[in-house]
């Protein structure tokens, strides 16, 4: 490859890598806003740098494609099917609207990016992730073979207080033949319900989780899960949550959660 494609494919990873990080900075100030200063030490470490319009020589974007180097396990990738592709462009594409006079600005909804281990990739995290179970890994982002177990993307509604996840269930989540293990579903659900808890209230734990299954979901198949926030009460968020095919017409599971605000103690304690 010569000089001149390796230095443009760099710029264009490097470019790809500020926007996403970019946004990442954008939903961290947001969700910061509701987090003590526990849950701003797990937020990536890129949004503590300077803003995006300093950089402007291919040697930083190359530095930059460096440090951005954690996979952001939210952005679609060759396993996706229609249905999963659709939804995904679908709020994807209210993420930043287009004003009458052309400008660009952000619109209702955010995508949540995702990776297998935040707190590694937060501010004074790399040291904390190696003396907190330095093997541990996210469940639902630790299967390597993309489209074998849970595939999922997560958008956040502030005005409407709504949280949706489009999900793809892999082969590997078999339960009964076909169908989605009920544990699986209870993964994402609690995985959902806890990210949107997060998102309203900070750090949090789950104390509370209670599922109706009412139809089993095919093997790999796409549904939607939409998460509600039912009240606060203190240190209680209470969220609930359906799932539905994507239309949004047929009801696969019906769930509550609650979920109590913790402190970086909680989880140091055990
Ligand atoms: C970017 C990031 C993305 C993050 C993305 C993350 C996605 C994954 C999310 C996964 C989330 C999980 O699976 S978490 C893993 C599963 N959960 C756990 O292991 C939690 C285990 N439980 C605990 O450690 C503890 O219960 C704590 C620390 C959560 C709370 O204990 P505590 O601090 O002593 O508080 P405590 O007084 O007991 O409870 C506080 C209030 O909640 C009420 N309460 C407590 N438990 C219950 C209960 N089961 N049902 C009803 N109410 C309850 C109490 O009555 C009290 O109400 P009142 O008197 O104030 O009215």
């Amino acid at each position: 490859m010569s000089f001149y494609r390796r230095q443009q494919r760099r710029c264009q990873n490097a470019q790809g890598a500020q926007k996403m990080v970019g946004g990442m900075f954008q939903i961290g100030r947001e969700m910061s806003k509701g987090f003590n200063s526990s849950i701003r030490q797990q937020l990536p470490r890129q949004t503590l740098h300077p803003p995006w319009s300093s950089i402007n020589s291919v040697r930083t974007m190359a530095v930059l494609q460096w440090c951005s180097n954690p996979r952001d396990f939210s952005l679609p990738n060759s396993s996706w099917g229609s249905d999963m592709r659709r939804l995904y462009e679908h709020f994807n594409s209210q993420c930043e609207i287009e004003t009458e006079a052309g400008e660009k600005k952000w619109g209702p909804w955010r995508r949540l990016p995702s990776y297998n281990r935040s707190l590694k990739y937060a501010t004074g995290g790399g040291i904390l992730s190696k003396v907190i179970q330095s093997k541990a890994r996210l469940f639902t982002r630790s299967i390597k073979e993309k489209g074998a177990a849970f595939e999922y993307v997560m958008f956040v509604n502030k005005v409407e207080q709504k949280c949706v996840c489009v999900f793809q269930a892999g082969h590997l989540l078999e339960g009964p033949p076909g169908h989605v293990h009920g544990g699986a579903i209870a993964t994402i659900i609690d995985t959902v319900l806890g990210t949107h808890a997060t998102y309203l209230s900070g750090p949090v734990m789950t104390v509370n989780l209670s599922i109706n299954y009412r139809r089993p979901i095919p093997l790999g198949s796409t549904v939607l899960l939409t998460s509600s926030l039912d009240k606060k009460e203190g240190r209680k968020t209470f969220v609930s949550c359906q799932v539905t095919d994507t239309e949004g017409s047929k009801l696969h599971t019906e769930a509550t959660g609650l979920f109590v605000s913790v402190t970086v103690e909680n989880l140091l304690r055990g």
